[in-house]
């Protein structure tokens, strides 16, 4: 993770983990670290951005392949912990979306105060492509996102949207270029 004071009160922080920002233990511990210390250090806003051509690929399945159940626990509590850092936080927060973004990069975006995302990209929820359901907290932030119904459908057919699509439903509040 990689932090550009824009201004004393303003940080551009980038996940910066090649190639695609997979959500490992690491990564979300030290996106975690970050937020925390910015908050310490006075400062007012951020945007959460990516230092490459994706914004983030979700959670890192390699490290899921075969994990031991100390390992699931402690990925799980970090995926948590994260999430109620950024969701929470007291700071104004703003999601770059300038990349890819499904699943759990979703997840990251949705739990910013403001998306703003670059055309030709997709964002959403597609766990059900692969088999497995969003845990409850990403649903509910869809559903406050999208509205329920409409979260119901993105995610039962586990819908990656285009940008256009996204800005349509409400999901995200900006196309950039
Ligand atoms: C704590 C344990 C609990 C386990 C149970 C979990 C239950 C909870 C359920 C849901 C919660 C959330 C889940 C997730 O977030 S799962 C991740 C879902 N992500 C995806 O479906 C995205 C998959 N990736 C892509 O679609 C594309 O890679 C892309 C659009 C992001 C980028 O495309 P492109 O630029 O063309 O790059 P490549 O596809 O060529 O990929 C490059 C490289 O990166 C590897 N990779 C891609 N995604 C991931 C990933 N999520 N984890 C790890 N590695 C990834 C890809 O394999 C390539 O590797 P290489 O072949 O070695 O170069």
């Amino acid at each position: 993770v990689t932090v550009e004071m824009k201004s004393s009160k303003v940080a551009i922080v980038r996940m910066n983990r090649p190639p695609v920002n997979a959500l490992s233990k690491d990564l979300m511990h030290g996106l975690r670290r970050t937020i925390c210390d910015l908050e310490d250090n006075d400062v007012k806003g951020i945007v959460l951005t990516s230092s490459s051509k994706v914004f983030c690929a979700g959670l890192d399945l390699a490290e899921l392949l075969n994990p031991t159940q100390e390992f699931v626990s402690s990925f799980w509590k970090e995926l948590q912990g994260l999430w109620i850092t950024l969701y929470s936080s007291r700071l104004v927060t703003v999601a770059a979306v300038n990349g890819a973004a499904p699943a759990a990069g979703c997840m990251l975006a949705l739990s910013c105060d403001y998306r703003m995302m670059s055309s030709k990209n997709v964002i959403g929820m597609n766990e059900t492509k692969f088999g497995l359901f969003p845990p409850p907290w990403f649903v509910e932030l869809m559903a406050d996102t999208v509205g329920r119904r409409k979260a119901e459908m993105l995610l039962l057919q586990g819908t990656l949207l285009s940008t256009e699509d996204a800005l349509a439903c409400g999901m995200i509040d900006q196309i950039v270029e």
